[in-house]
């Protein structure tokens, strides 16, 4: 099925399009099939030519008519073999076409000039042009217009030919002018429904590697889009930490590799002591600059295996994986010390920030991830309630650390 893309975009008599720029481009893209395809026709047809010298020695016998014969199909066979080596190298369809013409008149030159020289097989002779006519028509592909001159060459010198020197009658003449003429519009016809077919596929293929190149361009944008989506929605944009969502989903992950391979896992809940104070005193922006400190602190001093996530407002979460209740005591003091020492003059100034965390160990096999943020949630309580700067996992609830 042919699109609207390439209906009335043809030359109706060269079959081809009838915008320039894209003519070309169309010659550039089948140079290299049209070069080859032209030196082989050319070979075939050469060959075919050349072994008629058997059918020449039948007609005149060894004499010099056969020797002249002889020597005008060498003289072709010879050129045009060395013209099908030549285009099938630098047959450039673009910018030579000549070089395409050119055999195609040696050729026809050397079939009329037989004319003279065996006159007596003139009928023979007849079909020989029609069949190279054809030949013309349907061996050389994409060169129409270089076809149809050449054919016309050919038929117009045979015939004239053929009335000079063959003394053909004014009947035979007009018998050979309608074979001709009827060869040459069968011929033309065809090819140029051939070209017409090939510009069409072309030009099909062409909107469809455009419409291809679209596509992929669609789909990297939205790969792109995507990606930066699920970047935002796994990063905190305060902190730059997991969001609660991403935490969630990995720490699930760290959770179940943690209980399949009976490994202990812990987690911690941080939340920074009174910090409405801090907001209240100095301002919104000042807390979220304390509130980014606390986080990149906290991301430093954890292990890579360790993630970190923000919880919400000013309570940060940690899961811990390979490691049991009391190491993660020794991580969160550490923690808890760091921030306790964090350099925040110029935020809140006389103020010292401190954190408070609870941690939750897995103990039973059957506990899931909101059953161990229930737990550190409440020793977090605890060491609020205990007075805060402290960390209390959750077995020893009450208990201060
Ligand atoms: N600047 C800033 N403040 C926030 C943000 N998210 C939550 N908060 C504030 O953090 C404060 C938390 O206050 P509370 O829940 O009363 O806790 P607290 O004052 O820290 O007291 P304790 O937790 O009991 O020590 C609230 O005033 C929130 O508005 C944030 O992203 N930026």
């Amino acid at each position: 099925m042919l699109s609207s893309i390439t209906r009335g975009r043809l030359h109706r008599l060269t079959g081809q399009f009838h915008e320039p720029d894209r003519e070309a481009t169309y010659r550039r893209d089948i140079a290299p099939r049209v070069r080859r395809e032209s030196s082989l026709s050319l070979l075939v047809a050469t060959l075919i030519f050349g072994m008629f010298t058997v059918s020449d020695y039948y007609y005149v016998g060894a004499g010099t008519e056969f020797h002249l014969l002889l020597t005008v199909r060498i003289l072709v066979v010879v050129s045009c073999l060395a013209l099908a080596f030549v285009l099938g190298r630098w047959g450039g369809y673009c910018r030579k076409v000549w070089l395409h013409a050119l055999p195609l008149w040696i050729l026809a030159t050397g079939i009329i000039l037989l004319v003279p020289l065996r006159p007596e097989s003139l009928a023979t002779q007849v079909t020989a042009v029609a069949v190279a006519l054809m030949a013309f028509y349907l061996l050389i592909p994409n060169l129409l217009s270089v076809v149809a001159i050449a054919s016309l060459y050919l038929s117009l010198g045979f015939l004239i030919t053929a009335v000079m020197v063959a003394d053909a009658s004014a009947v035979v003449a007009l018998r050979i002018s309608l074979l001709l003429i009827m060869t040459n519009a069968v011929g033309f016809f065809a090819l140029l429904r051939l070209e017409k077919l090939q510009r069409q596929q072309y030009a099909l293929l062409q909107e469809e590697r455009v419409q291809n190149q679209q596509m992929t361009q669609e789909i990297a944008h939205r790969k792109s889009l995507e990606a930066q989506l699920r970047r935002v929605a796994e990063r905190d944009v305060l902190t730059g930490l997991n969001s609660r969502g991403h935490f969630m989903e990995r720490a699930q992950g760290l959770l179940q590799r943690a209980q399949s391979g009976k490994s202990p896992f812990c987690l911690m809940m941080i939340d920074v002591d009174h910090f409405k104070a801090i907001n209240d005193t100095w301002g919104h922006s000042h807390g979220d600059r304390v509130l980014a400190t606390i986080a990149e602190t906290c991301m430093r001093s954890l292990r890579p295996q360790d993630v970190i996530g923000r919880f919400g407002g000013e309570e940060f979460i940690v899961a811990l994986p390979d490691t049991g209740p009391e190491d993660a005591r020794t991580v969160a003091e550490r923690l808890r010390q760091k921030v306790a020492e964090l350099p925040v003059r110029e935020e809140v100034p006389d103020h010292r920030v401190t954190v408070t965390i609870g941690i939750a160990g897995v103990l039973e096999e059957a506990t899931d991830l909101p059953a161990l943020i229930q737990q550190a949630d409440r020793a977090l309580y605890a060491g609020k309630h205990g007075g805060r700067n402290r960390v209390v996992i959750h077995q020893d609830v009450g208990e201060e650390a």
